[in-house]
């Protein structure tokens, strides 16, 4: 059951972000780490199940290269292979429980089977007491293949395990109105109902080196979880203060309200975690029925197939004139439908129509449309 308070909160998902890990962008800071284990020492006694989600691999490893300041691509994924053990090592010290890690591509996560293995990972993980502590696998990842920003993957890690809090710790007390660090007036906002587009204008990107994203992406992994249900939090993790106000259910920093009436799993894993690889274009009337969630799509309404992808990959419905409708799973790949969508002529009624290009229970209709 997700609820909004820290008494009935039964798993939480807490982001430990670079900017807090290595604050110096060199070699991990078990200090800065003390008080964030002692919280998650305290969650586990009040019996409720954490996952960690924790960046500084890159930054852990730093120190092992002659790198100059901006480390090509290569140099900076062997410095998160080689400081990845350091991390992870320098959190398992901390307890004295079973630690695990587990590194993920976004291309795990928006692959049905793999994304169902990661959920049954960890809850085995969990319910044998250990700790699972995620990272993404930064030396596999492509552009195509990461998510890119542990904000957001800490949402998909939240959503994945069914948490019902996340709690993001970064080097800044929440979300103000504008960054604090450029501007001395900035205000601290307390409680985000709606992550709208004044909100989101008053996010900006991350000033130190360390840190990826910035509060633009915590926004977005906000807006992921709270559509889960998911409470989530920006606290400043280097106070100690925060985790005595949690552990009390106090908001120490910016609480983000959870949807009242959370997605479906699949639904929001559709919407919120994968990624489309093409584009599927449709007539009008294919916009009303895919509009409605109640009918397959058959290919009469199909008009211009766009990109490259498999059957079961998530594609992108737009109507003519670009108004994107929905994400949703394609029965079959981008060589076979643009074959139908070409053989199919509004004169010629030779070709079969082909009944479910997507299927009702695979459609996510997005919010804008
Ligand atoms: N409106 C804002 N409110 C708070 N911080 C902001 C805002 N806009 C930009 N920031 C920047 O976001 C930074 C936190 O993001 P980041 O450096 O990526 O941290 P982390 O490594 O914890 O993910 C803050 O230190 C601040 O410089
Ligand atoms: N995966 C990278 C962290 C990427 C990242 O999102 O960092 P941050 O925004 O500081 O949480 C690492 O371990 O260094």
């Amino acid at each position: 059951m997700n609820t909004n308070s820290w008494k009935n909160w039964k798993r939480i998902v807490l982001k430990v972000g670079s900017a807090l890990i290595a604050p110096s962008g060199n070699g991990c800071s078990a200090h800065q780490l003390f008080p964030i284990a002692q919280f998650i020492i305290e969650c586990r006694k009040q019996g409720k199940e954490v996952v960690l989600v924790s960046s500084g691999s890159v930054a852990a490893g730093r120190h092992l290269f002659d790198s100059p300041e901006r480390p090509s691509l290569a140099i900076k994924k062997a410095m998160a292979a080689a400081g990845q053990a350091e991390m992870v090592g320098t959190w398992d010290r901390l307890f004295d429980f079973p630690t695990s890690q587990i590194l993920l591509t976004h291309g795990d996560l928006r692959d049905q089977e793999r994304y169902q293995s990661i959920r049954d990972t960890l809850e085995t993980s969990l319910e044998a007491g250990i700790l699972p502590i995620v990272n993404e696998n930064d030396t596999v990842t492509t552009d195509l293949l990461k998510v890119g920003d542990n904000d957001n993957l800490s949402a998909m890690v939240a959503a994945a395990a069914d948490a019902d809090a996340l709690i993001m710790c970064s080097d800044i007390n929440g979300l103000y109105n504008k960054n604090p660090k450029l501007h001395e007036d900035a205000e601290l906002l307390s409680v985000v109902d709606e992550i709208n587009d004044g909100i989101k204008a008053m996010a900006g990107g991350a000033i130190s080196s360390t840190g990826t994203g910035g509060m633009l992406t915590k926004l977005q992994a906000a807006e992921k979880a709270t559509a889960h249900g998911i409470t989530t939090y920006i606290v400043n993790g280097f106070e100690a203060e925060t985790f005595s106000r949690l552990v009390r259910g106090d908001n120490p920093g910016t609480m983000f309200t959870p949807y009242k009436n959370p997605m479906q799993d699949d639904l929001h894993w559709l919407t919120h975690t994968t990624r489309a690889q093409g584009e599927i274009i449709v007539d009008q009337s294919g916009a009303g029925q895919v509009l409605d969630e109640e009918q397959n799509l058959s290919s009469d309404h199909l008009v211009e197939v766009k990109g490259n992808f498999n059957i079961g990959d998530t594609v992108l419905v737009k109507t003519k004139d670009g108004t994107r409708l929905a994400k949703a799973v394609a029965n079959y790949s981008s060589c076979l439908m643009s074959f139908i969508s070409d053989q199919q002529s509004p004169n010629d009624h030779s070709f079969p129509t082909i009944e479910s290009l997507i299927e009702e229970d695979n459609i996510a209709v997005l919010k804008e449309a």
